[in-house]
């Protein structure tokens, strides 16, 4: 089943799209990374899904209707990012209460669990928590809420390593026995790497690309050896990345080589291995321009 459907979804501000005619569709029932540069436009298409924006053109369903101000739509998802805000009057245990009349699918006893764990105290309030702890509380919010749609934008934002590891240990175990569509953005993809079965990667507004995690990583790979054999085997293939450590080149090249290909390659002494999907992302949205060096060094941007 399609949760969320777009069509040339655009949103412009002051005559600037930083969202240009995204088309795509998320089905139900997996953990998608959103990923992209700062300014990619990841939080507006969130927002946009959540029913919390308005696209300025293009379609969008979610659920199968509209989402902005559709009732169906915030009865059946969460948005979260870290600047929710909550009465200030209310406890944190208090705020788990609310929660609990607010969620259909709440489990109070997860979400005491899990505040046990992570060390709040019932008499504490949100605006006096640490932004490391505010993250965590979120977190379980998102976590016990069991919505059919969760969007956590940028969810570990000041969480330390430990609460981190716990916080996608504890959310991929909850979605594993119950699962359900469950979208994240996070600027640190090899922290969720094992979570994410599919990846949207944003680049300047537009869907670079959609793809399961698996094919991400089986449509690149790297080669090690020494320059001229290497150089002859990346010859008409796009390359990602490409250096030279003394007589050695590595490459990140599209894996579009066929099994004797492969055995010749290594016949040659090339050594292939397998990319990380993280790598791959950063390889993929690094700037046209040339590296923070060339600033630093004073070059002229090309
Ligand atoms: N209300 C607004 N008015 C004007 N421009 C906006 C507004 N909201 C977002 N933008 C612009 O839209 C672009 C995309 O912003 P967005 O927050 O969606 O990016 P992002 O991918 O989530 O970035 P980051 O990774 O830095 O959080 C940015 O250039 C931002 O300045």
């Amino acid at each position: 089943m399609e949760i969320v459907k777009c069509k040339k979804l655009t949103k412009s501000y002051q005559h600037f799209n930083v969202l240009n005619q995204v088309s795509l569709t998320i089905t139900e029932n997996k953990i998608v990374g959103l990923v992209g540069r700062n300014g990619a436009g990841k939080t507006t298409l969130m927002k946009i899904i959540a029913g919390l924006t308005r696209a300025t053109s293009g379609e969008i369903e979610v659920f199968s209707k509209n989402p902005f101000n559709s009732l169906l739509v915030s009865a059946n998802s969460l948005y979260l990012d870290d600047r929710m805000d909550f009465p200030g009057s209310l406890t944190l245990a208090e705020i788990l209460k609310e929660a609990k009349r607010f969620y259909s699918n709440w489990d109070h006893e997860l979400a005491f669990r899990l505040f046990d764990y992570f060390g709040f105290e019932n008499s504490q309030f949100h605006q006096s928590l640490s932004k490391g702890k505010e993250s965590v509380f979120n977190a379980i919010i998102g976590i016990a809420s069991r919505c059919a749609l969760t969007i956590f934008d940028e969810p570990a934002t000041g969480m330390d390593a430990a609460a981190r590891k716990d916080f996608y240990r504890a959310l991929l175990k909850d979605y594993l026995a119950y699962p359900r569509t469950i979208i994240i953005s996070n600027h640190h993809f090899e922290e969720m790497e094992d979570l994410i079965e599919e990846v949207i990667l944003l680049h300047k507004g537009e869907v670079y690309l959609q793809q399961s995690v698996e094919e991400l990583k089986e449509s690149w790979i790297r080669l090690q050896g020494s320059r001229n054999v290497v150089n002859a085997w990346l010859a008409g293939k796009r390359v990602l990345e490409e250096r030279q450590v003394l007589e050695e080149t590595y490459a990140v090249a599209e894996n579009t080589y066929s099994d004797e290909e492969m055995i010749s390659m290594k016949r040659e002494g090339i050594k292939v291995s397998p990319v990380s999907a993280s790598e791959i992302l950063l390889y993929l949205t690094k700037d046209e321009k040339g590296g923070v060096d060339d600033v630093l060094n004073g070059d002229a941007p090309q």
